[in-house]
């Protein structure tokens, strides 16, 4: 991993983004195929907006992070964050093949144990959890709670001694770090709301080691998401180690460092965070003490198994200006263009409107928002009405961050897995917009 980010101004051609990504190839003939399955012909069947994930992508990253773990001779325990992409069947996946999760709210903790993830493989993180949440994971047995302030740990403590439970807890630390990432996604720098502050930490730790109702067995770290540089890790993770240090030199145990997630992937055309590169600065800065490691990876496994799939409603001429070219999905669906300017790769699906000579065009969703854009002055071939298109790198942070706005259904989801390929969510009704909502009788229709 380089120490600077990598970006550049051009941007990646179709073929250079097929290269970064194994899972997609261009047929002469099918279009663009994930894992030897046409995108054409699931669109053709299940129509678009639809979310596409693939399981042997998915599987692949996590073996390798395991084995990145594995070589560099670390004890080290995963857990996939659920919040990156909580569809059941993903989580059942990775439940199957022994990982563990990583949940910050009761319907997380809900979600992995439907998915037959075991609790004592379940972490609990989270900057607010409320005492329902907390009595409901201290219920289950959940294997950690990653504690986040003083005033939490009390909390724990009260409600693991009236729930006759012990909690097995870390304290979540705050190294003030710069992750070197977009500011909304930095949360080990003093600023930010997550953890607790360094400087408290041994003492809060002492503190917890007397708690009737605790466990306290050791620390957690998470300093931001899309981290490409392996420096914030290290410098991070030496923080930590003083920490180890200084709370074993007063004689308290430590035997658990959490050293969280964040590994970055390539949207555009950085170098994706290496887990080699990640093991290597836990084991340098952390290797020594002997402690039990654990990470929590979202978007490294999961980001670049997805894509988005839409359709031209309109290519809006404008003269000599850049042309709109208008989606059939939207920021309700992929929130993260909107949200942190993110750029994400557009691919057509079509061989012969890939092979098409580009030219500058906006890619846009038909919701009534300017920032409703997925793409500006995105080199790309004339996509007429009815083209599609598959947006990538949209597993992690995609589904999970939908919404209905505008009254846009929620839209499909299909998983490929082994060369087949299942639908894992119908696109949502049209009555299930609103199946939940009642209105008071002096206001329906016909009451004057
Ligand atoms: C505590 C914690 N762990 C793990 C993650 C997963 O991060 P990422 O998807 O960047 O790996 C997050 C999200 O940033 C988090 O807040
Ligand atoms: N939602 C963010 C990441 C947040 C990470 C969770 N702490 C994204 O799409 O990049």
């Amino acid at each position: 991993m380089a120490d600077a980010l990598p970006y550049t101004d051009a941007d990646p051609t179709v073929t250079e983004l097929l290269a970064t990504h194994p899972n997609l190839k261009m047929d002469g003939v099918c279009g663009l195929m994930m894992d030897g399955v046409s995108l054409t012909a699931i669109a053709n069947a299940v129509g678009t907006p639809t979310w596409v994930i693939s399981a042997d992508t998915l599987r692949t990253r996590m073996a390798r992070l395991k084995n990145a773990m594995q070589a560099a001779g670390l004890d080290v325990s995963l857990h996939y964050a659920v919040k990156a992409n909580d569809h059941l069947a993903i989580l059942s996946l990775l439940g199957k093949e022994g990982f563990g999760a990583d949940i910050v709210s009761g319907g997380e903790l809900a979600r992995a144990l439907k998915a037959g993830i075991a609790a004592n493989k379940i972490v609990f993180s989270g900057v607010g959890k409320s005492d329902a949440e907390l009595q409901e994971a201290i219920a289950h047995g959940v294997g950690q709670i990653n504690v986040e302030s003083a005033e939490e740990l009390d909390i724990i403590a009260a409600i693991a001694q009236k729930l006759g439970r012990t909690a097995t807890i870390t304290l979540r630390i705050n190294p003030d770090v710069d992750a070197k990432t977009h500011a909304k996604i930095t949360t080990g720098l003093a600023a930010n709301k997550f953890g607790i502050p360094y400087e408290e930490a041994a003492s809060l730790y002492a503190r917890a080691s007397t708690l009737p109702g605790i466990n306290a067995v050791g620390f957690a770290t998470h300093i931001g998401s899309q981290i490409l540089s392996v420096a914030p890790y290290r410098a991070a993770y030496a923080r930590m180690a003083e920490l180890v240090q200084s709370v074993r030199s007063q004689g308290l145990s430590v035997s658990v460092m959490d050293c969280g997630g964040g590994l970055g992937i390539s949207y555009r055309t950085e170098v994706e965070g290496q887990p080699e590169a990640l093991a290597g600065a836990m084991k340098a800065e952390l290797g020594h003490l002997g402690l039990k490691l654990a990470i929590e990876p979202g978007r490294w496994p999961i980001g670049p198994a997805g894509v988005l799939l839409g359709q031209v409603i309109l290519n809006k001429a404008r003269g000599a200006e850049a042309p709109f070219y208008v989606l059939d999905t939207a920021m309700n669906d992929l929130l993260r263009p909107s949200m942190y300017d993110a750029w994400h790769g557009i691919v057509p699906l079509s061989a012969q409107d890939a092979a098409t000579p580009a030219i500058p065009a906006h890619v846009v969703g038909p919701v009534c928002e300017s920032g409703d854009t997925f793409a500006r002055d995105r080199l790309l071939p004339p996509l007429q009405r009815g083209a599609r298109v598959a947006i990538l790198d949209t597993g992690a942070y995609g589904a999970v961050m939908s919404s209905t706005y505008n009254s846009r259904p929620m839209a499909a989801e299909v998983l490929i897995d082994n060369g087949t390929w299942h639908s894992i969510r119908p696109r949502q009704k049209r009555d299930a917009l609103w199946h939940t909502e009642t209105v008071p009788a002096h206001l329906t229709a016909g009451n004057t």
